[in-house]
């Protein structure tokens, strides 16, 4: 894997940060949508928990006011001729312990006879209701019910709109024989819903519906179309009659406060993927160098021993192409040390280094296998190499390249054996490199025996 990434190592890291990225940004997007959704419910939870504060406002209200009037009844019921004589005072102690009574009026056999307080209300005495179908109507229903009916809201003349409360009264109760006529009560309605915070909830739109005793249904305040598209519906409960309140978000939590979570989410997995990555490529970094430390010499940066066996290996196991192994060896290397020092050894050993890849074709393998040996290692591709000229050439070449040490010229002398391997007559690792010393080092005898040293024509120190 680390050789396909090193061979296509530009490509790799294209690839790798426009993956990373891709999936960094997709990462960052998908929680940011989902944190803005999160925004959003909870914004949806919190405008409920108001809109049920609203609501529970709106119930207490009204049964609070209709329990105050209903003391009413029970002084009617025990005594309707008394509470008609101190009509004034009855309902004025009434009036005065409610908050959101504008007035309350008596009709006894359903003919209004005492309204309080009567100033701006005079037009209403004598008003039999039998002669108003749609009023008559409740009239009828509280008295058969024989329980408190809340009706309206209807809309006053004096402006704003007022929700009725009409209690039928029996002379006999319980067992309710005996009519003796109505009360009414009339709530402001405004008040109520003002003083419930039901219309001030931030970002949402509200309506309200009732049911008629004739089963049409009415909106009385805000959107009927609201109840189509309304995100909860939410019941209140009044005497005899059911509410029905629509609720819809109108937006989602301020745009201001996702825009921030939304460029805090983004700023956070910016930074945090860009450290990913710059430890990602660290990593990679040191895994490289490690790598590259396991399979090179430190001297000469060719291969090292393991990496050549490797290569040997595979090329063995695989027995996809011929190829030709050359044992490489220099010549009196230990009188370099000997006579100039370690230093000098290891500038020579560096200078042959360069030389051989110089040489060495594409696709072979050239390696430091010891202290002064080298192995190369050539495949048979499309173009073939032929071994002996080739084995020539290095040694020519290497003679041929003197280099300068402390104004010394010193310039090796390689021997070198090799083996012709044909994949159609496969051979173990071990004898092919046994076969390939034994020629490198026939080839060092004839050299030696052939050599005048010290001194002689050539210029070679070895
Ligand atoms: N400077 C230097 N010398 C090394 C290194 N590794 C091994 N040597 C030396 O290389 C020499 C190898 O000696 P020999 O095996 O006798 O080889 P040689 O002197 O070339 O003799 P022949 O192989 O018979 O020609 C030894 O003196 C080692 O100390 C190295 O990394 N740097």
């Amino acid at each position: 894997m680390f050789e396909s990434i090193k061979r296509y190592k530009r490509t790799a890291f294209i690839v790798f940060t426009v993956t990373f990225w891709l999936s960094a940004i997709y990462a960052i997007d998908f929680y940011s949508d989902l944190n803005s959704e999160h925004l959003t419910k909870q914004h949806q939870k919190a405008v409920l928990k108001e809109v049920a504060l609203a609501r529970a406002k709106i119930e207490s209200s009204i049964y609070k006011e209709v329990s105050l009037a209903d003391a009413l009844t029970t002084l009617l019921m025990t005594n309707p001729n008394n509470t008609l004589n101190h009509w004034d005072r009855v309902a004025n102690k009434l009036i005065s312990n409610a908050s959101y009574i504008r007035n309350i009026g008596l009709s006894p056999n359903d003919i209004i006879t005492h309204i309080y307080p009567l100033e701006g209300n005079e037009a209403a005495i004598g008003l039999d209701f039998r002669t108003l179908p749609s009023q008559y109507n409740v009239v009828v229903h509280t008295r058969d019910s024989g329980q408190v009916y809340l009706d309206g809201p209807v809309t006053l003349v004096q402006g704003g709109k007022a929700v009725i409360a009409r209690f039928p009264v029996f002379l006999d109760y319980p067992i309710n024989n005996s009519y003796w006529g109505g009360a009414s009560v009339v709530l402001n309605f405004d008040d109520i819903i003002h003083q419930s915070g039901l219309l001030n909830i931030d970002g949402t739109e509200v309506a309200l519906k009732r049911m008629q005793l004739d089963g049409s249904e009415t909106v009385f305040l805000g959107e009927p179309t609201l109840f189509e598209k309304a995100d909860e519906l939410i019941p209140i409960f009044l005497p005899q009659v059911e509410w029905m309140l629509a609720v819809k978000s109108l937006n989602t939590p301020s745009s201001t406060s996702i825009f921030q979570s939304f460029q805090h989410i983004w700023s956070l997995g910016l930074i945090a993927s860009g450290i990913l990555y710059i430890a990602f490529i660290l990593l990679f970094r040191a895994y490289a160098l490690a790598h590259s430390a396991s399979i090179r010499d430190e001297l000469t940066n060719l291969h090292n021993r393991r990496y050549f066996f490797q290569f040997l290996n595979r090329l063995l196991t695989k027995n996809s192409s011929d190829f030709i192994l050359y044992s490489i060896d220099l010549n009196d290397f230990k009188n370099v040390n000997d006579r100039y020092g370690h230093d000098a050894g290891d500038y020579l050993l560096k200078h042959i280094g360069r030389i051989l890849t110089s040489l060495t074709p594409k696709g072979a393998c050239l390696a430091r296998v010891g202290g002064d040996e080298f192995a190369l290692l050539i495949p048979q591709q499309s173009k073939r190499i032929e071994a002996e000229p080739f084995a020539l050439k290095l040694e020519l070449t290497v003679s041929s390249q003197t280099m300068t040490w402390k104004h010394q010229a010193l310039t090796g002398s390689l021997s070198i054996g090799y083996v012709c391997y044909d994949k159609n007559a496969p051979e173990s690792m071990e004898n092919l490199l046994t076969s390939a010393d034994h020629n490198m080092y026939n080839h060092k005898r004839k050299h030696y025996q052939k050599q005048q040293y010290p001194g002689g024509y050539h210029d070679y120190i070895i």
